[in-house]
């Protein structure tokens, strides 16, 4: 059993960690001395596999086929050394400049202390102030995307180089090898198509709610949203307006932020809060080291990478979560999706290395987030005390499912569009004087938002978007979304708290809490690692082999039949026109 990890990984893996906890110039030198040094020892590795090319393919065992086929791939260190070198400083300056970006404060620009973790981010939730939420967006576009074009310029570049060696056309279609699948890109199309009629009903609703807050002059009948009022920093997830937009203002609020602080919440009460929820379905609890160092509340007086993180150190014992936490539902949500990343690493660390990974990218971002569904509901919240009661009516339902579809379905046109973007720029179908507003083109049909002031190519606004600066794949978390309610139902009828045929167990009532049959069937899946293609994987846990948009839009049932007779009610028209320039590309 190979439980230990290359020492070159666990070295790679703990300077980098070192540099991303505390981002200094000692650090950095260390962590590109150690990516160099580790990409000599996959390269030698690889060199070692490719005697055997054209010899492993007729293997008769399936397994070691496959390890071959992973390790057939050698990845970013096929670059010549200088050129590895160049790429990897362009990222880590690229995701250092997002991280230590701050602006100043809108009523008083002598404070320009801002950080996103926790400053703005409790400004975009909590302000209702229309002139604040357009100058912290825009302050945060001018100290963050427009200072890393240039940077971006030369990484697409060595990117595609890198691909190329790697077989691929450019970087995007190396980004889809983990997902084995020749007509991915036309699947992921399908899933969008069958999704959008319900993102389009909801967003017809926001903008009414918003329209009746902010008034028609700033939010029109017909037109995108202004990206600034959705209480998110890239208006990728709605849940922080849910205040201005809850369809029955009488019930009981599902937002329990206020009770977590109430009762003296704590980022470490949160993640064992979430731990237990995983040890309940006999999933397995977290070694010590993960608590000895995990950083899991914000260290002062030093700059780091606060975007949450979930690391394997390669040796079968050191797992850590790295996450700025601030005492909210949102986190609370965040950390169960950072803890599924760890069980996943739990659950095939005595698997050969090349399969310790997600069955795709997806699964591995899905983990989590199915733990939440079940945390989310109201039962559950009432069960560990942060709802005092639970009302059964048609109306708290309808509440619960629009708070939970400001999370879930708005995501759906950004999770998408983000490598869509990125796809055109490495193949070269969006060309570099175009970036920006070949951006503001899919955030416009795909969301139907607008930027509050107008763009230019001065501005680089993907690079707002900690995965686009830190270069991380996103298509992974649209997958993820989909996917995440198959395996939700699938374990709902294993914990036998859902049954297609009895309209008293609806799917979004399902809580899956303490039912080891639910925990165990996600175990076996997760054992897999990438050991299965993914396909094989989805039926192991849900007896189908595809991707299927029908479950997320069978939980949401209740709420789509509401929101299209409320918007017929109110002579809503679904969609968005405007003759707005959103973009000019005069520079
Ligand atoms: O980025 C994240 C969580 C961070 C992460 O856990 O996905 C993290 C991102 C990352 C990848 C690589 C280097 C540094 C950070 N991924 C991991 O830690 C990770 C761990 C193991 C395998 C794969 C990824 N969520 C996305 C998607 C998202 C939006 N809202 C959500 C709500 C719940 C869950 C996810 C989201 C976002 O914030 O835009
Ligand atoms: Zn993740």
């Amino acid at each position: 059993m190979d439980v230990r990890g290359s020492q070159e990984c666990t070295e790679v893996s703990m300077a980098s960690w070192n540099y991303a906890s505390d981002i200094t110039e000692k650090h950095r030198k260390v962590k590109a001395a150690a990516q160099l040094k580790y990409a000599a020892w996959q390269k030698e590795a690889w060199e070692s596999v490719r005697k055997w090319s054209g010899k492993w393919e007729t293997l008769s065992d399936p397994f070691l086929r496959r390890q071959f086929k992973f390790m057939s791939i050698l990845g970013t260190a096929a670059l010549p050394k200088q050129d590895l070198e160049k790429y990897n400083n362009l990222v880590t300056e690229m995701s250092t400049l997002y991280s230590t970006a701050k602006i100043c404060e809108y009523k008083n620009p002598k404070n320009c202390k801002l950080e996103l973790e926790p400053d703005l981010t409790r400004i975009l939730r909590s302000s209702r102030d229309y002139g604040e939420l357009e100058h912290v967006r825009k302050m945060w576009r001018h100290q963050t995307g427009r200072r890393i074009r240039d940077h971006y310029k030369l990484f697409v570049k060595l990117a595609n180089k890198a691909a190329k060696l790697n077989g691929f056309d450019n970087m995007g279609d190396m980004w889809l090898y983990p997902y084995e699948s020749d007509v991915f890109r036309s699947d992921l199309a399908e899933l969008w198509k069958q999704l959008m009629p319900l993102y389009q009903q909801l967003h017809a609703y926001v903008r009414r709610k918003l329209r009746e807050n902010y008034g028609e002059e700033h939010v029109s009948r017909r037109g995108p949203i202004p990206a600034h009022l959705l209480g998110n920093m890239w208006a990728q997830n709605w849940g922080e307006v849910y205040d201005l937009v809850i369809p029955y203002p009488g019930k009981v609020s599902v937002d329990v932020t206020p009770q977590m602080v109430a009762q003296g919440y704590t980022p470490e009460r949160m993640f064992e809060l979430s731990e237990a929820f995983f040890v309940s379905l006999n999933l397995t609890r977290m070694p010590e080291e993960f608590w000895q160092h995990s950083i899991i509340e914000k260290p002062q007086g030093r700059d780091l990478v606060c975007h949450a993180s979930a690391w394997d150190f390669c040796n079968g014992k050191d797992f850590r979560i790295k996450q700025c936490t601030d005492v909210t539902m949102n986190d609370l949500i965040t950390v169960h999706h950072e803890m599924g990343h760890i069980e996943y690493f739990l659950k095939y660390k005595d698997l050969p290395e090349v399969f310790r990974s997600g069955a795709n990218p997806g699964f591995h971002e899905a983990v989590g987030d199915v733990l939440a569904l079940s945390v989310a509901t109201p039962k559950h919240l009432h069960e560990i005390g942060l709802l005092e009661e639970v009302q059964d009516d048609p109306e708290a339902d309808i509440n619960f499912l629009l708070s939970m579809a400001l999370d879930k379905i708005t995501f759906l046109p950004f999770g998408y569009l983000m490598d869509l973007w990125r796809w055109d720029v490495f193949s070269g179908k969006t060309s570099e004087q175009d970036w920006n507003c070949a951006w503001w083109d899919l955030r416009y049909k795909l969301q139907g938002i607008k930027p509050p002031v107008q763009r230019s190519e001065y501005d680089f606004d993907p690079g707002a978007k900690y995965h686009i600066a830190g270069n991380v794949p996103y298509i992974r978390y649209f997958v993820s979304f989909v996917i995440q309610f198959q395996f939700h139902k699938a374990l709902c009828m294993k914990a036998g708290e859902y049954d297609p045929l009895d309209p008293s167990k609806p799917l979004h009532k399902c809580d899956i809490y303490k039912s080891t049959e639910a925990g165990n069937a996600l175990g076996d899946m997760l054992q897999m690692g990438s050991s299965k293609e993914w396909p094989e994987a989805m039926a192991a846990l849900t007896g189908t082999r595809r991707m299927d948009a029908s479950v997320i839009r069978e939980y949401f049932k209740p709420l789509e039949l509401w929101l299209t007779d409320n918007n017929e009610q109110h002579r809503e028209s679904i969609g968005w026109e405007t003759d707005e320039v959103l973009c000019t590309s005069e520079e």
